[in-house]
């Protein structure tokens, strides 16, 4: 934990935290998806051609996405778990003896950003602290909310000086909540089925090769989140590292692009040959939504069962676990002593082809 300064005057502190959006009902689940497929950081191409496609792929989805929405009430839980996320996080902060206030600012669904703008003014804060719920940084999810944000802030008049964490992916919260996660899922396959081969599959939001290329460094930080997570992992259990079988994959793969690799639904498959139970990791969320409650506790659950995989168990993601709150805190402690955008920092550097960092674009 990041000691404070003596005597640290930070006044008010209003902190964004950045997310998704996910549908809150049937009726909201077109819309969102056409906000979606609508943004130029999903699908790079010029008006009015972008307006058509999200129109096309956003109808065309609905109905089936509706079905997933539906298995968990209709809508996402992803607002619910970003608002007692806010709440801990602003507990952790006033025992620290600060004084904030943090919203959840949305990209596709409510709170929108303009939304968000509106409440922060009339709080009138000192200080903005800008952190996306994305440890690890990427022009499709960040780079589109801080964008999203600047515009909607300039819009309204909101002149404040802003701190920004660009990325996170080996914040140490992050990594204990990970592992210590992952270490309860490893006894209770222990017990549940002694003796039986166990692998780690550390599953990250897939994402278009062609966005990896143009230097998004979103799988290089997700590969350093997994090698320090299953470093963790192995000091808890005891045991050297290259004496536990894990695997990096990619979930969630979405239209005709080829998106990186491999594959989650592989990864599943590929337990099954091999004869070994597995334990699925949520590397890249730190709460639950559509992407883990329906994809891997219903569709790649089934999966597992049709390969023969068991047993099949989810670590959750870490959402309050109170390592979590702690780190988040940190980074807020952090960025509360400066300015611009900065990476968390207990990372490394990007490496340079990465540019689209925004630690390296400064945007
Ligand atoms: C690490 C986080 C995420 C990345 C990177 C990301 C990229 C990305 N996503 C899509 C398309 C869809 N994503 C959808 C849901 C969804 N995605 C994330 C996170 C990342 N996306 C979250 C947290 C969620 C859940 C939202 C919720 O409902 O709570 C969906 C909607 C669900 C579905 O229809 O499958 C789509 C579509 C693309 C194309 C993309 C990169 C280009
Ligand atoms: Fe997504
Ligand atoms: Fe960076």
């Amino acid at each position: 934990m990041i000691k404070e300064r003596d005597n640290m005057e930070t006044g008010r502190i209003a902190v964004l935290l950045f997310n998704l959006g996910g549908p809150d009902g049937p009726d909201a689940v077109q819309p969102f998806l056409f906000n979606l497929f609508f943004d130029p950081a999903i699908i790079s191409l010029p008006l009015p051609l972008r307006w058509a496609i999200a129109k096309l792929i956003s109808t065309r989805r609905a109905p089936f996405a509706r079905e997933n929405y539906a298995l968990m009430g209709g809508g996402s839980p992803l607002l619910p778990e970003t608002l007692s996320q806010a709440r801990a996080l602003e507990a952790e902060l006033e025992g620290r003896g600060l004084t904030v206030r943090a919203w959840p600012v949305m990209r596709y669904w409510h709170p929108f950003a303009p939304e968000v703008v509106a409440e922060v003014k009339a709080w009138a804060p000192d200080r903005i602290i800008a952190l996306p719920l994305y440890p690890q940084f990427s022009t499709s999810t960040s780079a589109s909310s801080l964008k999203d944000w600047h515009r909607a802030a300039r819009k309204a008049g909101l002149r404040v000086p802003t701190s920004t964490v660009c990325c996170w992916p080996v914040e140490p919260g992050l990594v204990e909540a990970h592992a210590s996660l992952i270490v309860e899922r490893w006894h209770q396959a222990e017990a549940e089925a002694p003796g039986r081969p166990m692998r780690i599959l550390l599953s990250a939001h897939g994402l278009p090769k062609k966005i990896i290329e143009r230097g998004d460094p979103y799988q290089w930080q997700v590969e350093q989140s997994c090698a320090a997570v299953m470093d963790r992992v192995a000091a808890m259990l005891g045991r050297p590292l290259d004496t536990i079988d894990w695997q990096v994959c990619y979930q969630s793969r979405v239209g005709p692009l080829e998106w990186i690799g491999p594959s989650t639904d592989a990864e599943v498959e590929r337990a099954g040959r091999d004869g070994c139970g597995l334990i699925l990791v949520p590397i890249a969320f730190v709460s639950e939504h559509v992407e883990t409650l329906v994809e891997l506790d219903v569709e790649y659950r089934h999966l597992a069962e049709k390969s023969g995989v068991a047993p099949y168990l989810r670590a959750p993601t870490p959402t309050t676990h109170p390592a979590f709150i702690r780190g988040l805190g940190d980074l807020v402690m952090q960025a509360a002593g400066r300015e611009g955008v900065a990476p968390d920092r207990a990372g490394p550097s990007c490496p340079a082809k990465f540019g689209c960092c925004a630690c390296r674009a400064n945007t």
